[in-house]
C-alpha cells in the first residue's frame, strides 16, 4: 500500500493536460455489452473505475484489449452471468451493468454497488425505472436480481433528478419495444456522451442534455467508435489547485462551458482566468475573496468539486459557507482538514470556513476520491510535508495525479507505507 507526499509552497507552472470523463467513461464501457459487434472508446483515462470494469466485462465474456487511451470491447460472447460479489464492490458505477445486461439478456444479477461514500446512496429510481420498463426486481443478499420477458417502452418520472439512473434507464430503453420518456432527468454533460454512444450503435434518443428524453426502442446495437468528453471534474480540480498555488497553469482539453458554475464563483474571489476554445489559463492569485456555494444539480455548482473547492477557500479573507445540497453530509475531509489548521467549523448542514489560514502539513486520510482531492489541494498550499494515505479512493478518479502535478512543478511523490503505518492507517 502506498501514501502520498506533497511538499507544499512550490508555485505550479505550465500546462496540464485533462484526461476523458471518469463519469461518461464508467457508463460507456457497460453500454458497450449492448452492441452485437466491436465498441471502440478513444481517450480512456488511466484511472482504476476504467482497469475495474474491464475485467467485470471480461468476468461476463467480452474480451477487452487496451491499445494506448483506447480500448476495444468485444461483445459477442457476453452472457448474463450473474455478478452478485467481487469487483462490483469497488465501485459505483457497476449499477450501470443492471439497464445494459437487462437491455440486452432482459436479466441481471448484480451486487450492490459501491464507491465514494457519501452518505446513504439509494438506487430507488434506478429500480423504479427497471419495473416501468416492465421487469421484475428484487433485492436478495445484497444482489439486485432483474428479469423481464420483454422491455417496454414507459413514461417514467424521475423522483429526485439522479444521474446514474437517467443513464441506467437509457441503457435499457435503448432495447425496450416502443417509447420510453424520462422526464425529470439529469442533464449532466456525460449523460450527453453515453446518448451519443448508444446513438453511433443506432440507438433513437432526443433530449440527451435536458430534462425530458425521448428513446424509441431498437432491435440491435451495433459497433462502433466513440471519443469520450474531457473530464470536467478533473478539470475543474486542476483550476481550483491553480488558483491555490498557481503562478500560471494552462489547462488544456477542457469544455469551458462544462465548467461555468466554477469558473463564475472563482472570478467571484478575484481568480483570473482566460477561457480559449479547449483551455484555460488560470493566473496567480494573492489576495482571494471569500464566496459562499451551494452544490445543486447541473448546471448548478457541483458536488463533486465542493470538497477541493473548500480546501481554496481556506486561502480567502473572510467567511465563506459551503452548502452541499445532493450530498448533505460530504464533509468527510474537513476533519483532516482542521487537522492541517484549517478554521472550518460544521453546522446545520454547511460548512463555515474562516481565512485566510497558512495551512500546515500533516498526515492525514483521504476518504473518498474527491476528499483526497481536496488533501492534494491542500497539501500543495501548506508549509511542509502532508502525507495522504486512502490512495485506493484517489487513484479511481484521477488520472495520472501524481505525474501530472510533478510536471506542473509540484514536490509530489508516492511511498510504501511500512507495516506500522497500515496497522496505523486500518485503525485511524
Ligand atoms: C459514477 C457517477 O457518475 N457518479 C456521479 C453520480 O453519482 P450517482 O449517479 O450515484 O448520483 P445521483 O445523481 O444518482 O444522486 C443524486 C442524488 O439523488 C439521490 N438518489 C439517487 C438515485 C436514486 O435512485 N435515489 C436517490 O435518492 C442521491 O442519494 C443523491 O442525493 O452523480 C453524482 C451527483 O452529481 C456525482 O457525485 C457522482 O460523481
Ligand atoms: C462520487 C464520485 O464518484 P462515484 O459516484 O463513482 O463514487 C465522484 O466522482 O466524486
Amino acid at each position: 500500500m502506498q501514501k502520498l507526499l506533497v511538499e507544499g509552497g512550490h508555485w505550479l507552472n505550465g500546462k496540464v493536460r485533462i484526461s476523458g470523463a471518469k463519469n461518461s467513461a464508467v457508463a460507456l464501457l457497460p453500454a458497450a455489452i449492448l452492441a452485437d459487434s466491436k465498441v471502440i472508446i478513444e481517450g480512456l483515462p488511466d484511472i482504476s473505475d476504467v482497469e475495474t470494469l474491464s475485467l467485470l466485462l471480461e468476468e461476463i465474456g467480452g474480451t477487452v484489449e487496451k491499445r494506448g487511451q483506447t480500448l476495444h470491447i468485444d461483445p459477442t460472447h457476453m452472457t448474463a452471468m450473474p455478478l452478485p460479489n467481487g469487483r462490483v464492490k469497488k465501485l459505483r458505477a457497476s449499477y450501470y451493468f443492471m439497464g445494459a445486461m437487462l437491455g440486452r439478456f432482459k436479466e441481471a444479477v448484480i451486487g450492490l454497488p459501491g464507491g465514494c461514500y457519501l452518505g446513504p446512496r439509494p438506487i430507488d429510481q434506478h429500480i423504479k425505472g427497471f419495473e416501468a420498463l416492465g421487469a421484475t426486481v428484487t433485492n436478495e443478499q445484497g444482489a439486485i436480481y432483474l428479469r423481464a420477458k420483454e422491455l417496454r417502452g414507459a413514461r417514467i418520472y424521475l423522483d429526485v433528478v439522479s444521474v446514474g439512473a437517467t443513464i441506467n434507464i437509457m441503457l435499457a430503453a435503448v432495447k425496450a419495444k416502443g417509447k420510453t420518456i424520462i422526464e425529470n432527468a439529469a442533464r449532466e454533460p456525460e449523460i450527453i456522451d453515453v446518448a451519443t454512444l448508444l446513438t453511433s450503435m443506432g440507438a433513437k434518443i432526443k433530449g440527451a442534455g435536458t430534462d425530458v428524453i425521448r428513446i424509441e426502442g431498437v432491435d440491435e446495437l451495433t459497433g462502433c467508435m466513440h471519443t469520450i468528453i474531457p473530464d470536467r471534474i478533473e478539470a475543474g480540480t486542476y483550476t481550483i489547485m491553480a488558483a491555490a498555488q498557481g503562478e500560471k497553469v494552462l489547462i488544456d482539453n477542457v469544455i469551458p462551458q462544462h465548467l461555468e458554475p466554477l469558473l463564475a464563483k472563482l472570478r467571484e474571489m478575484g481568480v483570473v482566468i482566460e477561457e480559449g476554445e479547449e483551455q484555460l489559463l488560470v493566473y496567480r492569485s494573492d489576495r482571494l475573496k471569500s464566496v459562499d456555494i451551494k452544490t445543486l444539480v447541473h448546471p448548478g455548482f457541483p458536488t463533486d468539486l465542493q470538497q477541493p473547492f473548500t480546501s481554496l477557500l481556506t486561502k480567502a479573507i473572510g467567511t465563506s459557507v459551503v452548502t452541499d445540497t445532493i450530498y448533505t453530509a460530504r464533509f468527510k475531509h474537513i476533519d483532516e482538514l482542521r487537522r492541517m489548521n484549517a478554521q472550518i467549523k460544521v453546522e446545520g448542514g454547511s460548512a463555515i470556513i474562516t481565512g485566510p489560514v497558512q495551512l500546515e502539513g500533516a498526515k492525514v486520510k483521504a476518504s473518498d476520491l474527491r476528499a483526497g482531492a481536496a488533501l492534494i489541494a491542500a497539501g500543495l498550499m501548506a508549509n511542509g510535508v502532508t502525507e495522504i494515505t486512502g490512495l485506493e479512493h484517489i487513484d479511481r478518479g484521477y488520472s495520472l495525479i501524481t505525474d501530472k502535478l510533478k510536471n506542473l512543478g509540484a514536490n509530489i511523490w508516492r511511498e510504501e507505507m511500512s507495516e506500522a503505518e497500515m496497522i496505523q492507517f486500518e485503525n485511524l
